[in-house]
């Protein structure tokens, strides 16, 4: 090896120090390296600094390289320090304390800081940035003083900063200049549906405001806008964007345009000097992710080490939202500009929406929300940029739907060993196969420890989890399955933990049994509050912001946004004096569709959310549930009431099973049916619990769909009294709502658990009357959803709002 070089670095962040533990690796000894950073901490993690604010990490926790490794590599660090100026002709450079550094070689990776708006009245106290641990102290400190904070941007900074301002207990408004939130990074309706997540949260948006001036004395006070409006406020976080630090190579005399700009090899206009991060300009971009900025790393430390490297020649981005318990993935082109064409998928049920981009045959973009296992496979696809011809539905269709759950673990087979895995923490396929293989890495939390893939933002856990099946094979058995990215627990580990300990709240199940995403994520925040429910059913009391859209407004949310209104109908049986309410009700409120249900309910369409209290109280009818994940319809034929085959009032027992189970919470929606006759009119042998009438009795039916997955029912038994059916129908739907996971058709698990074991259960006249006795106690503890809200203002607020909700379609 060649004498030492003295290798200086300006900037002690996260893409400059990932480029020193490279060459450490590569070219041990080959420099003596000095690093100067304006931040008084050791190289740390930045992206965590959501997480430190959210709460559940602490700052000791997001530390990359702490004090000893500078002091055992050698490395001589000046931890705030920072460089004002470089002296190119003699080669050094000096601090705002006038500490002085030659070099042979110079790295500049200072990174940007955030943008602050020009406004009037910026200068003032309790107005910042979010970009360092100072400004998460301010917003911690902050919250202990202060109530009310505006955040100035609704892109992913924004969020993730309202989401912890937030969790601090703070009352938070985020103003965006945009129609549409992540405008950056979403299409209008995954835009949308987020809005409506976050609403839920708690989280409250002014969404195309321009802000004009900031108000108040020495502190802020207040924020107008351009439209005469104002907000009070005691802080404003400004999250509008990044502008990178180039300001001392620029006065060095280095070509900057917004950022440093830099060849392939990350060479600046000045020999020796080299930038890297998001202070640079690469081919016309400045990279506001680490993903990039360390594929650039990567290529700058072979360069200094010199080892071969073909260059860096540009990124496709990837985006995750964090800590706001929503599940946001987007990557490449996320719109749909000339030229391209693009597939959806979208359900509103489970809150997921699905878009892939194509521009001739390659796929270019991808939005997913609610369920973003698929996004590395699609980014991956992305970053081939080969043609997906013929395989467009099943990138789209068959992840969405979990048929292709094995294709993607082909899909991750066939990913090159270079493929980043990893985005935060720039962990590749061959890394972690790597710790699998040949160091014995056996589980998700052995593989994070050893290759720090899944330490950061936690979005690769899916796929690490993935890579695990595929090289473990049978030694990862012992390694389980959560529910969700948040828990390696699953379903039935998480309900006997919730029975054992006694625990009552979503936050509390979190947090004792370490969740780790504090907040947790769509899919576990509303399975918990499903499984609080079942168990404490007189204790626990609902959360609804866990809840999906449908479920939180009581109505079905329509493509345009509109909601639709499905009083109930016991039975499908109607009088001509009901008619003619739900008639004028629908005049009144210019209902722009009258329809039939498959269900045989009336639906009023295209319902502003405004009105829907309203209109709920002119009804006087209770919900007709035709929403969420409980009991929906009972459908009947007329029986024996008029039709000559009839030998049983099917008309009667549909009305009274629907009596009895109205207002049922399930893990998934459950519709009934009564038949009475065997020539099966009400199609009672695809419902979750089909009854049809025989001489003499019922046959009681189970596990039938007539959905995406068609499904005939089993024949559970043969009953003679009406009593005996409302029973062993109580006792089955009880049995099923205590084991099933959320989520889970009776369909599903009919077939999982076998209708020999229900047989079995239910046989025994105990258990079965216990288990009814259960689920009357649930039910007696719900009321009807309208009522409530129609008699409660606080709720009613709530539809208050003139904008449209999320826009999404069954
Ligand atoms: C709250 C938050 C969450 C984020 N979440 C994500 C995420 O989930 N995923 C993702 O990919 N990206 C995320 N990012 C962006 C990511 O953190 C940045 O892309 C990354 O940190 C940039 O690395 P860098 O080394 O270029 O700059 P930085 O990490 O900013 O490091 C630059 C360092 O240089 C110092 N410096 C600047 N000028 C000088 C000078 N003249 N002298 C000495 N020192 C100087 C700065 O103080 C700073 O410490 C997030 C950013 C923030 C703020
Ligand atoms: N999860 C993640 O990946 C993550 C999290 C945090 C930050 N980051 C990165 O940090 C950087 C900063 O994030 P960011 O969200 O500030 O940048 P951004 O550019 O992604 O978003 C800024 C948003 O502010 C809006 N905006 C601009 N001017 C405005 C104004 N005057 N009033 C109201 N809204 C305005 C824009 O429409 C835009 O949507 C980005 O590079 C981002 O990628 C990433
Ligand atoms: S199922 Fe039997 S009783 Fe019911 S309408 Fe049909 S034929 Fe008549
Ligand atoms: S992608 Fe964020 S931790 Fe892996």
């Amino acid at each position: 090896m060649a004498a030492t070089k003295k290798l200086v670095m300006i900037g002690n962040g996260m893409a400059g120090v990932r480029v020193i533990e490279h060459i450490l690796k590569l070219a041990p000894g080959a420099y003596d390296i000095t690093i100067f950073g304006s931040e008084p901490h050791p190289n740390y993690n930045r992206i965590m600094l959501s997480s430190v604010l959210a709460g559940g990490t602490e700052l000791s926790d997001i530390v990359i390289n702490d004090w000893d490794w500078y002091r055992d590599n050698g490395i001589t660090l000046y931890a705030g320090h920072t460089v004002t100026s470089i002296d190119t002709a003699s080669r050094k450079v000096i601090s705002h304390l006038g500490i002085e550094a030659e070099y042979d070689t110079l790295l500049i990776a200072t990174g940007s800081s955030a943008f602050m708006l020009p406004l009037p009245g910026a200068d003032k106290e309790g107005v910042i940035g979010f970009r360092d641990i100072k400004d998460c102290q301010i917003m911690q400190e902050t919250s202990k003083k202060y109530n009310k904070a505006v955040v100035i941007g609704g892109g992913l900074l924004g969020l993730e900063a309202a989401r912890g301002l937030l969790n601090l207990g703070m009352d938070v408004t985020v103003v965006h200049s945009n129609a549409h939130l992540m405008n950056r990074q979403l299409d209008a309706t995954a835009s949308k549906m987020l809005k409506e997540e976050l609403e839920g949260q708690g989280m409250k948006f002014l969404l195309q405001k321009h802000s004009e001036r900031i108000h108040g004395k020495k502190r802020v006070k207040s924020l107008s806008f351009t439209d005469g409006t104002e907000i009070e406020t005691d802080l404003i976080v400004m999250a509008v964007g990044i502008k990178p630090n180039v300001q001392v190579a620029k006065a060095a005399g280095l070509n900057v345009n917004r950022g440093i700009i830099v060849n392939d090899f990350m060479e600046t206009s000045h020999p020796d000097i080299y930038a890297v991060g998001e202070c640079t300009e690469h081919r016309g971009i400045a990279y506001g992710l680490v993903a990039p900025l360390y594929e650039q790393g990567a290529v700058l430390a072979k360069r200094l080490a010199g080892a071969e490297t073909e260059g860096y020649t540009g990124s496709i981005t990837s985006t995750k939202l964090k800590v706001s318990g929503v599940d946001v993935f987007s990557a490449g082109q996320y719109d749909e500009p000339p030229g391209t064409r693009s597939m959806k998928y979208q359900d509103e049920v489970d809150g997921v929406y699905k878009k892939i981009v194509l521009r001739d045959d390659k796929l270019v973009g991808a939005v997913l929300f609610g369920d973003i296992g698929d996004g590395a496979s699609l980014l991956s696809l992305i970053r081939k940029g080969e043609s997906v011809k013929g395989r467009e539905k099943e990138l789209l269709l068959g992840f969405a739907v979990g048929g292709a759950a094995s294709g993607k673990e082909d899909h991750l087979a066939e990913l090159a060993d270079d493929e980043i895995i990893c985005g935060c923490n720039g962990v590749s396929k061959g890394t972690i196969a790597d710790a699998i293989l040949n160091k014995g890495c056996n589980s998700v939390g052995a593989i994070k420890a050893c290759t720090k893939a899944s330490a950061s933002c936690g979005g690769c856990k899916p796929e690490v989890e993935g890579l695990l099946k595929i090289y473990a094979g049978d030694a990862v058995a012992q390694v389980k399955e959560g529910i969700c990215g948040c828990t390696t627990l699953n379903r039935d580990e998480i309900v006997a933990e919730i029975k054992r300990m006694g625990l009552k709240t979503i936050k509390e199940v979190m947090n004792v049994l370490e969740w780790s995403n504090p907040e947790g994520c769509s899919k576990c925040r509303p399975s918990l509050n499903y499984y609080l429910g079942m168990l404490w059913p007189t204790e626990y009391k609902d959360e609804k912001e866990s809840r999906f859209t449908n479920e939180r407004y009581h109505a079905n949310i329509q493509k345009d946004g509109t909601f639709s209104v499905v009083p109930r109908i016991y039975g499908g049986v109607t009088s001509p004096s009901e008619l003619k309410k739900i008639a004028e009700v629908a005049e009144k409120f210019e209902v722009p569709l009258v329809k039939f249900t498959g269900g045989q309910r009336l639906d009023l369409l295209g319902v502003k959310k405004e009105d829907l209290p309203k209109m709920w109280e002119e009804l006087d009818m209770p919900s007709g549930h035709a929403y969420g994940k409980m009991l929906r319809t009972v459908k009947t034929c007329v029986g024996n009431t008029f039709c000559r085959f009839g030998t049983q009032d099917a008309i009667g027992m549909g009305i009274r099973l629907e009596k009895e189970f109205e207002r049922l919470n399930a893990p998934a929606k459950v519709k009934l049916a009564v038949s009475g006759c065997p020539r099966n009119c009400a199609e009672a042998t695809i419902k979750d619990f089909g009854i049809v009438a025989i001489d003499g009795g019922w046959e009681l039916h189970i596990g039938g769909n007539g959905g995406i997955h068609l499904r005939g029912t089993d024949l559970l038994t043969v009953v003679k009294t009406d009593d005996e059916v409302v029973e062993w129908g109580g006792a089955f739907l009880q049995l099923y709502r205590e084991q099933a996971t959320w989520n889970e058709r009776t369909s599903v698990w009919v077939e999982r658990v076998g209708v020999d074991y229900i047989k079995k259960v239910l046989d025994n006249a105990e258990e079965r009357k216990a288990l009814y006795g259960r689920i009357r106690t649930a039910i007696d503890q719900i009321r009807d959803p309208w009522q409530e809200i129609i008699e409660n203002k606080e709720l009613r607020k709530n539809f208050e709002t003139l904008e449209p909700a999320a826009a999404v379609q069954s």
